[in-house]
């Protein structure tokens, strides 16, 4: 059991006092609009951005007083863009991600394949990173950061690139590795998506979290409305789960 927690986390002019916690076996998703602060926040759990006031703890150990390995085979965390300082082969991009468990991992001809297949990218293994599509390279990315196995996994728009097939297969995939008990958390700015696969969603406006809430209908209306300033026509099958989120457009003023 791996719980993350960030308490009265804040950043100067970027992020008020926020609190938010992790645990195991969900997906949570935060969304907000652009600049309200989710990536801060992410980065801020990943331990990659030090906060200028509060703690985050893992296992309700300081995070920062953790060594960099046992960090590192605790949380894989995702960044809004994937980058890669030079092309190298799509198997040794993914293979980077099991870097945690050593160099003699590494040198066993680790099967990159096996989490490449998951993404349904098994076909790019021999290929150089310099030749992917926006899209191909956001999920190498993302089996890189399966491939590290880690308990809980911090993700920052990890659909943004891809097509509307492979947006609903990756979250369908990360909502499979939360019911296996990950702790997921994952930047959209999808409603839709959220609300399908979220088991809690998070609104972010303005550098705090605003609301905290299930994804049920009247929930995604209002904080649509409050957080974004859309409407959206929410669609629920007869168990009342929401099937699907469209946005219609800004609010009326007649
Ligand atoms: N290094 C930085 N120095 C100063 N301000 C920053 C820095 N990085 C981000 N900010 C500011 O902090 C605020 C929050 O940025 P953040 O990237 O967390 O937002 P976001 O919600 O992830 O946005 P987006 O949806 O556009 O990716 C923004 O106003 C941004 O301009």
């Amino acid at each position: 059991m791996t719980e993350l927690a960030a308490r009265n986390v804040a950043i100067a002019d970027r992020l008020g006092n926020t609190d938010f916690t992790l645990s195991p076996g969900e997906l949570v998703a935060i969304v907000g609009p652009n600049g309200s602060g989710k990536s801060s926040l992410l980065r801020i759990l990943a331990g990659l951005l030090r906060p200028d006031s509060g703690t985050v703890s893992l296992d309700n150990l300081a995070l920062d007083s953790l060594d960099p390995l046992t960090r590192a085979r605790a949380l894989a965390y995702l960044p809004q863009r994937a980058e890669v300082a030079w092309p190298i082969l799509v198997a040794d991009m993914v293979a980077l991600g099991r870097y945690v468990f050593g160099a003699e991992d590494m040198k066993r001809n680790i099967p990159a394949g096996r989490w490449l297949e998951e993404v349904g990218c098994e076909a790019l293994e021999g290929r150089s990173t310099a030749t992917l599509s926006g899209g191909e390279l956001a999920l190498v990315a993302l089996a890189r950061t399966f491939a590290a196995e880690t308990p809980l996994l911090l993700l920052d728009e990890p659909t943004a690139a891809l097509d509307p097939k492979r947006q609903i297969d990756t979250m369908a995939r990360l909502a499979k590795r939360s019911r296996e008990g990950r702790g997921i958390a994952v930047v959209l700015h999808d409603l839709n998506l959220a609300a399908q696969f979220a088991d809690r969603i998070v609104w972010m406006m303005g550098g705090r979290i605003e609301a905290e809430t299930p994804p049920e209908p009247a929930a995604l209306t209002a904080n649509a409305a409050a957080i974004f300033g859309v409407e959206v026509h929410v669609e629920v099958d007869d168990d009342e789960r929401v099937r699907s989120v469209a946005i219609c457009g800004g609010p009326r003023n007649d």
